[in-house]
């Protein structure tokens, strides 16, 4: 089923690349822009802080979530062989360097991140971790990665068990506060049992049994007894743990008892699609870094050599790709050598001798193919390609005419493009000559450090820490300002809705007063030209205004104007209080100086009339403090003494209105409950008096002088 771009090359493609821990090479992959399986080549890193902890020095977070196996970081530093390895750990001995940055990449290559590195070195041990580390091959080159042992939270620490790769001068006290913690980090084999990490023991095919010998063991003893006496019961490995068991022989590959236990399943299988499985998960590839690893110790070898004769094969390709043939061939002459200088085969050694001049028949009878690139570009063996190259640019480019890039119209243009790739790159980088490594140990120096071809290009760990500073100042910067145009996006929103309001309620206000203005005309029969006129010029007076400020809260102003004339009102009542009923002088005060200011009393009608009045006068609403903003702090002396004598003058009417009634208990002027519409109408200051009443003298509330 051909897949979707977004499906190319991931976990769930089916990718053998992928499966086997091999990053298909950019321009070679044929999913093209939409592989997704080039993430140490295109730095596809997790975003991630680095923090101070309390006790463990700096450490790494998660900036977001992480999925499961999700890729982290890659651990990154100067390359280093085994002599500079110790001789930089007895350096930083004297150095009183604190930490440890040292990580094996394989036998006799180390990673050293102390002084330059990338952001990984700051990922500290725990012994329940959330992280492991997976070598990958990349082109010619073996990487380590970090990746997501679980799903991880965004502000959790990463961290992974040291116990497994990492390499110090001496254990350290370890500091992970984890139940199952085991004391200390560094200083312990990788292959003590106890300190194993999952993956291992589940390609092992063993984690039942660990469970049940942890189980079983008093505590203390547990990591003694599983380290020393623990021999586990290997079986045959089962179809779907291929891939398990071919990524974790590429991750031990420097782990002996590892890789031991591994070949054992190997050859212990029998069924032959396992085997055709295993050799399409690179088991040649594989192999052939198992050899170049083992190549000194002949019970390994033999273990090798026993499952190579179990592998399938119709053509000879990847024994040539992979360069296992030619390490098999260079075997048996070491063989051969030490046969010679001991005068007999004996143990591991006659067997080694037999079975690897069995296999060199046996592959030899093997045709050569090519493997024409596929159509559908769902598979394979981009990795292949490359390691093909480099093996025949290697070995045989001039034995094996048919290999040369100028014969290749059968060869996938794939293959052809990584040869050339490959040349050239082999032309800038010394590589050893592909001898058994007991020969190789004795050149010296053996092989030129990576590392000193990189240092310079590395950044140092100021720089690291700086660089990190920076980036998360910068994104601080960046969110404060998303922070601050979303706030000023609602401020403006808010502004808006305020503006809208505030126009349908002027709208209201003045559509409400146009009416009781046209009423009070038609009622009074005093329209004049020249009043209706004026009312119109007040109206669209009051509605320029109204938009002149409309971002003033009006009803601020409104609530504030009958604050403070509610106060004078209540200081010109309590002047007559002897004259009012005091439990009821009591109540208006109240309501007078309480917010809900309404209709319901005359007093408090006079303090609505002296508000409204107010209000009406467009040559003082809505006011204006003194720096020009609209506002209103306090009435002006002149306002207050006009609406003083107002209020004087209308609660003298109606004390007179009240004595007139004669002050009976259910009078119609009960001032705690209805409005009385007879001292009403005689208050209708800006209207003339009613036939009844004599319009007051000097209650007129002329714009006072300060606005
Ligand atoms: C690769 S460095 C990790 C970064 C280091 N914490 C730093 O500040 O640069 C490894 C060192 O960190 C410290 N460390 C890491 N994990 C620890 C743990 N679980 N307990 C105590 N120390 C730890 C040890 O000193 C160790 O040698």
């Amino acid at each position: 089923m051909a897949l979707g771009p977004a499906l190319a090359c991931t976990d769930e493609s089916g990718c053998i690349n992928r499966l086997t821990q091999v990053e298909c090479l950019r321009d070679v992959c044929r999913c093209g822009v939409h592989c997704a399986n080039q993430r140490f080549q295109q730095h596809a890193y997790a975003k991630v802080d680095i923090v101070k902890t309390p006790d463990k020095g700096y450490g790494l977070r998660a900036q977001t979530d992480l999925g499961r196996d999700e890729f982290v970081y890659e651990y990154i530093g100067e390359v280093i062989n085994h002599d500079t390895f110790m001789r930089r750990m007895a350096q930083y001995k004297t150095e009183h360097i604190e930490h440890f940055y040292f990580m094996m990449l394989q036998r006799d290559e180390y990673i050293d991140a102390t002084k330059r590195g990338g952001r990984s070195r700051f990922i500290n041990h725990s012994c329940s971790p959330n992280c492991y580390v997976s070598k990958w091959h990349v082109g010619r080159h073996v990487r380590m990665g970090i990746f997501a042992k679980r799903r991880i939270l965004a502000g959790e620490e990463l961290t992974f068990n040291y116990n497994v790769d990492r390499y110090g001068n001496d254990p350290q006290p370890c500091y992970c506060g984890e139940p199952n913690c085991v004391g200390t980090l560094g200083g312990r084999t990788q292959t003590d049992v106890v300190t194993m990490d999952d993956r291992f023991i589940t390609a092992l095919g063993i984690a039942d049994q660990v469970a049940q010998l942890r189980a079983s063991l008093p505590r203390g003893k547990r990591s003694k007894i599983l380290d020393e006496d623990f021999s586990p019961t290997l079986h045959a490995i089962a179809e779907d743990e291929c891939a398990r068991v071919m990524t974790v022989m590429r991750d031990a590959t420097a782990n002996r008892k590892m890789v031991q236990m591994l070949l054992t399943r190997v050859r212990l299988t029998d069924d032959i699609s396992v085997h055709k499985m295993l050799v399409k998960m690179h088991g040649f590839v594989v192999m052939a870094g198992v050899l170049d690893e083992w190549v000194d110790d002949w019970e390994l070898v033999h273990l090798a050599l026993q499952c190579l004769e179990k592998w399938p094969l119709l053509a000879r390709d990847k024994v040539v790709d992979s360069g296992v043939g030619l390490q098999v061939q260079q075997i048996l002459e070491a063989c051969k050598r030490e046969s010679e200088s001991e005068k007999k085969f004996e143990g591991h050694l006659s067997k080694v001798a037999m079975l690897a001049q069995y296999l060199v028949h046996k592959w030899e009878q093997l045709p050569t193919t090519f493997r024409i690139a596929r159509k559908d570009g769902t598979e394979e063996d981009e990795d292949g390609g490359a390691w093909a190259a480099r093996r025949r640019a290697q070995a045989s480019s001039s034995t094996q005419a048919s290999h040369d890039d100028t014969t290749s119209s059968a060869v996938s243009e794939e293959l052809r493009r990584s040869l050339l790739a490959y040349r050239d790159a082999d032309k800038n980088v010394p590589t050893a000559p592909d001898v058994p490594r007991s020969s190789r140990m004795k050149e010296e120096p053996r092989k030129k450090d990576e590392a000193q071809m990189h240092k310079n290009s590395l950044p140092s760990i100021e720089d690291i820490i700086r660089r990190a500073n920076e980036d998360s100042e910068a994104q601080q910067k960046r969110l404060l300002q998303q922070q601050e145009l979303e706030l000023e996006e609602q401020k403006r929103e808010k502004e808006r809705k305020e503006r809208e309001k505030k126009k349908r309620r002027a709208k209201q206000h003045d559509e409400m007063r146009g009416g009781q203005d046209m009423a009070s005309t038609s009622a009074s029969k005093r329209a004049s030209p020249s009043s209706s006129e004026s009312h119109i010029v007040h109206k669209d007076k009051r509605a320029r205004s109204a938009s002149a400020h409309e971002d003033t809260d009006i009803e601020t102003l409104e609530r504030h104007l009958r604050k403070l004339v509610g106060a004078l009102v209540i200081k010109q009542m309590s002047k007559v209080r002897d004259q009012l009923d005091r439990e009821r002088f009591k109540r208006h005060a109240k309501e007078v100086s309480t917010k809900s200011v309404s209709p319901l009393t005359l007093l408090l009608q006079l303090t609505q009339v002296l508000c409204d009045k107010e209000k009406r006068n467009p040559k003082t609403w809505p006011p204006r403090l003194p720096e020009g903003q609209p506002g209103l702090r306090e009435l002006s002396e002149d306002k207050r003494k006009k609406m003083k004598i107002f209020a004087h003058e209308y609660i003298k009417k109606l004390l007179r209105h009240k004595s007139k009634a004669h002050m009976s208990a259910d009078t119609s002027a009960d001032l705690s409950t209805q409005p009385d519409t007879s001292v009403d109408a005689s208050i209708d200051l800006g209207s003339p008096s009613s036939s009844t009443t004599k319009k007051p003298s000097s209650p007129s509330l002329s714009p006072p002088s300060d606005t």
